[in-house]
C-alpha cells in the first residue's frame, strides 16, 4: 500500500476517464506514475467495483474499481526501489510505499496496529477482503486483529486528547 499525500493509507491508482482509455490501461498508467515501473494489468486482476463514498461533492460520482495482482518477492522489491527513486509522483502524490504486516504481536503490534491507521475511502475493507480472498491471513486471525484494532483506536483517541492538551498550554503562552 502507500502513504498518500493526504496522510491516509490507500492503494496505488487514480482517476481514469473510460471514454479515453480502458480501465486496465488507465490503471497501468497511474501505476507507472506512482510506482516508477510499468505493471501490466488485465481484466483478470479485477476484484470489485463500487460507488466511492462521497467525501467531497466531486467524488460522489466516482466508481472505484479494485484490482489485485500477485507478484514474486523480487518483483515487489524492484517496485519498492523504483517507487522511491524513479516514480514521478514520489514525494508529491505519494509519500512512500508501505508493506502490510501479516502477523499480529501479543501487544497488538503488526496487522492489528496497521488496521487501526486511517485509510482513504473503503481501502481498509478492500485490504481485509483481499487478505481473506487470497488466504493470506485466516478469518480467525483477522477477526482477532480487527478486534484489537478497535481497542487501539480507543487508546489513540485518549492519546490525541493528551496531545491536544499540550497545544492548549502552548496556545495560552503565545
Ligand atoms: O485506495 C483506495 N481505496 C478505496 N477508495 C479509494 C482509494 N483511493 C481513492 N479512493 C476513492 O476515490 C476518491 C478520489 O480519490 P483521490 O482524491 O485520491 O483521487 P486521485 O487518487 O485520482 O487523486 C476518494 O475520495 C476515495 O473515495
Amino acid at each position: 500500500m502507500q502513504m498518500r499525500f493526504d496522510g491516509l493509507l490507500g492503494f496505488p491508482g487514480g482517476l481514469v476517464n473510460p471514454s479515453k482509455e480502458t480501465l486496465e490501461a488507465g490503471l497501468s498508467r497511474e501505476l507507472s506514475e506512482e510506482l516508477g515501473v510499468a505493471i501490466p494489468i488485465s481484466a483478470e486482476n479485477h476484484m470489485e467495483s463500487c460507488h466511492a463514498p462521497a467525501s467531497s461533492p466531486s467524488s460522489s460520482h466516482l466508481i472505484t474499481h479494485f484490482y489485485v495482482k500477485k507478484m514474486e518477492e523480487e518483483q515487489i522489491m524492484e517496485v519498492e526501489r523504483a517507487a522511491a527513486s524513479t516514480a514521478a509522483d514520489h514525494g508529491l502524490e505519494v509519500l512512500g510505499m508501505v508493506r502490510v504486516p501479516l502477523y499480529t504481536m501479543k501487544g497488538g503490534g503488526g496487522l492489528a496496529s496497521f488496521l487501526s491507521h486511517s485509510f482513504i475511502g473503503n481501502a481498509r475493507s478492500q485490504l481485509v477482503d483481499s487478505l481473506l480472498r487470497f488466504n493470506l491471513v485466516s478469518p480467525k486471525e483477522l477477526h482477532k486483529a480487527l478486534t484489537h484494532s478497535l481497542k487501539i483506536h480507543t487508546h489513540t483517541a485518549e492519546d490525541l486528547q493528551a496531545a491536544l492538551v499540550l497545544t492548549e498550554v502552548k496556545r495560552k503562552q503565545f
